[in-house]
C-alpha cells in the first residue's frame, strides 16, 4: 500500500517541529510547502491526503480557491489559527467538514486525528460482484471513499452533542440519510425522528403543522392535533429544505429555536420543546441569505454545526460500489441474480455523475426492470454527455408484460431526473400532488430496503 502524504504549511516553527514529531504523523510522507508558490497551488499540483495549514488570516482569495475545488475535495484539512475571528475561515467551515484548531494547539488531539485519518484513508479497489455489496456503512449511509469516511467521523462527533446541525448538500446527495444517522448515533435514538419538508408546508396551516392546534381553534379543527415539535418531543426534528420555507414563516422557527417555547394554535398554554434540530438545504445558505430567501439569524441558529455532504461525483470508487450495492439489494429483494455486464460497469464508473445518488439508484432500478438477466449499457439509459440537459430522444423500450406499477416507477424516476430532483416540479409534470409523490417514493425505498418489492398484490 502506498504511503499517505501529509502536506504542511506552518509559520510557527515550534508548532511545526512538534507536529512533525507526533506519533500520529509517523505513517505519512511529509511534504513541506515552499515559499514562492501559493499553498493552494502546491496542493493542487501534488497528491496530498492530509493538509495541515496554519493561517494567520485566510484571504478571500484563499477561501474562493478552496471552495468547491474538486482537486482539493478529497484532502482532509486541519486549519490552525491564532483564534482571531476570521469571516473567510468561518464561511469555509460552513462548507467543509474540516477541523479548525485555535492556539494553544492540543498536540495529542492532532496526533489522534492524524492516526484516525491514516486508518481510513486507505482506498480499496472495488471488484464488481453482482450479488453482494462491498461498501462500508455507517448508520444508514453506505460508502468506503475517503469523502464518506470523513462524513462518518463528522457525524460521530456531532451526534454526541445536542447542537443544531445544518446539512448542506446537493439534491439527492443523502441529506436525509445523514440526518437520520445523526439521530441514530445520538443519545436520542430511542425517541422519535420526525422529518418535515419545509417547502411543502401549506401556508395556511404552517402554525398548526409546526406547533399543533387544539380542537375548535379554527373551522375544521375537529380535534386536537400535535405539531411536529410535539411529535418529536425528546427526539430529533428534521427540517428538510429549510431555505424553501417562505421567509415570513421562518421567524416562527427562529422564535422556538431561541427559547424552546411554542404555543399550539388556539391553545392557552405555552409548551417547552425538548427537540434536537437538524435542518438541510440544497442551496448555498450564504447565497440564499444574500438573495433574501433565508434569514441570517435563523441560519446562525441552525448552523451551530454545519455538515457538507459530498456530492456523488467526489466519491471515487463508491460510484461503482453503490451501483453494485443497489443491484445486490434488488437481487435479494426480488430473489433474482441479475448482473452488471463489464461494459456497463465501465460505463457507470466513467459516467460524469452529478452530486445526486438518487440518480444512480434510479438508473440501476430502471435498468433492473428493463434487463432480463444481464444489465447492458442500453438498459442503463444514461444520456451521453452531449445530450445532458437537452431534451433528446427519451424513448423507453417497454418490455412486454411489464407490470403497471413498474411502469409508473420508471415514469417517476425519469421525471425526477428531468427536474433534477425537484419534487414540486416533478409532481406537477406527472399531474400528481407533492404528497402523493412523497408517498410513492417512500414506498419504493421501503420496498427495496425491506425486500418486499414483489409482496404487494
Ligand atoms: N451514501 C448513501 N448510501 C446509500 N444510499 C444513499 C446514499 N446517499 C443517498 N442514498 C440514496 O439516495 C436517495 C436520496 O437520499 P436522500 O433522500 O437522503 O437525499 P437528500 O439529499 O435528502 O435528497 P433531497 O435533496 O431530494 O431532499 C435515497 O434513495 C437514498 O437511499
Amino acid at each position: 500500500m502506498a504511503r499517505l502524504t501529509l502536506f504542511y504549511h506552518l509559520q510557527d516553527v515550534n508548532a511545526e517541529q512538534a507536529i512533525l514529531e507526533l506519533a500520529g504523523a509517523a505513517d505519512f510522507n511529509k511534504l513541506r510547502s515552499v515559499d514562492d508558490l501559493p499553498w493552494i497551488e502546491q496542493l493542487e499540483a501534488n497528491h496530498v491526503d492530509v493538509a495541515i495549514i496554519e493561517l494567520s488570516s485566510l484571504s478571500r482569495e484563499d477561501y474562493l480557491g478552496l471552495l468547491d475545488n474538486v482537486a482539493l475535495s478529497n484532502i482532509e484539512f486541519i486549519f490552525l489559527s491564532d483564534g482571531q475571528p476570521n469571516p473567510n475561515l468561518d464561511q469555509l467551515m460552513s462548507h467543509f467538514a474540516g477541523y479548525h484548531f485555535r492556539k494553544p494547539y492540543d498536540m495529542t488531539l492532532i496526533s489522534d486525528i492524524f492516526a484516525d485519518f491514516a486508518q481510513y484513508l486507505v482506498s480499496s479497489p472495488i471488484r464488481p460482484r453482482p450479488f453482494s455489496s462491498e461498501l462500508d456503512q455507517y448508520g444508514l449511509l453506505v460508502g468506503s471513499s475517503a469523502a464518506m469516511h470523513k462524513l462518518y467521523r463528522t457525524i460521530r462527533r456531532v451526534s454526541a452533542t445536542d447542537s443544531n446541525v445544518l446539512i448542506i448538500g446537493e439534491s439527492g446527495a443523502g441529506k436525509e440519510l445523514v440526518a437520520n444517522t445523526i439521530h441514530l448515533a445520538s443519545p436520542r435514538l430511542n425517541e422519535p425522528f420526525i422529518a418535515i419538508n419545509c417547502g411543502a408546508l401549506s401556508p395556511e396551516l404552517v402554525d398548526s403543522e409546526l406547533f399543533g392546534h387544539v380542537k375548535g381553534a379554527f373551522t375544521g379543527a375537529h380535534r386536537d392535533h400535535k405539531g411536529v415539535f410535539e411529535q418529536a418531543e425528546g427526539g430529533t426534528l428534521f427540517l428538510d429544505e429549510v431555505t424553501e420555507m417562505p421567509i415570513e414563516h421562518q421567524v416562527k422557527l427562529l422564535r422556538v429555536l431561541e427559547n424552546s417555547e411554542y404555543r399550539p394554535v388556539g391553545g392557552a398554554k405555552v409548551q417547552l420543546a425538548n427537540v434536537r434540530i437538524v435542518a438541510a438545504t440544497n442551496r448555498d445558505p450564504i447565497a440564499a441569505i444574500e438573495a433574501g430567501q433565508f434569514r441570517e439569524d435563523l441560519y446562525f441558529r441552525l448552523a451551530q454545526f454545519p455538515i457538507r455532504v459530498p456530492p456523488l461525483r467526489e466519491r471515487g470508487d463508491d460510484i461503482l460500489g453503490l451501483a453494485q450495492h443497489f443491484l445486490a439489494y434488488r437481487n435479494v429483494a426480488e430473489k433474482q441474480n441479475k448482473s452488471l455486464a463489464d461494459d456497463s460497469a465501465q460505463m457507470i464508473a466513467a459516467y460524469p455523475w452529478s452530486g445526486n445518488v438518487r440518480e444512480l439508484k434510479h438508473a440501476i432500478e430502471r435498468a433492473y426492470i428493463l434487463a432480463d438477466q444481464e444489465i447492458l449499457p442500453s438498459h442503463l439509459q444514461l444520456p451521453q454527455a452531449s445530450e445532458m440537459g437537452a431534451s433528446g430522444d427519451d424513448q423507453v423500450v417497454i418490455p412486454q408484460g411489464m407490470r403497471l406499477d413498474d411502469l409508473e416507477k420508471i415514469a417517476i424516476y425519469q421525471a425526477l431526473e428531468t427536474t433534477q430532483g425537484n419534487k414540486t416540479d416533478t409532481a406537477e409534470q406527472l399531474g400528481i400532488s407533492v404528497k402523493t409523490l412523497y408517498n410513492k417514493l417512500s414506498k419504493y425505498e421501503q420496498q427495496v430496503e425491506a425486500g418486499e418489492s414483489n409482496a404487494e398484490m
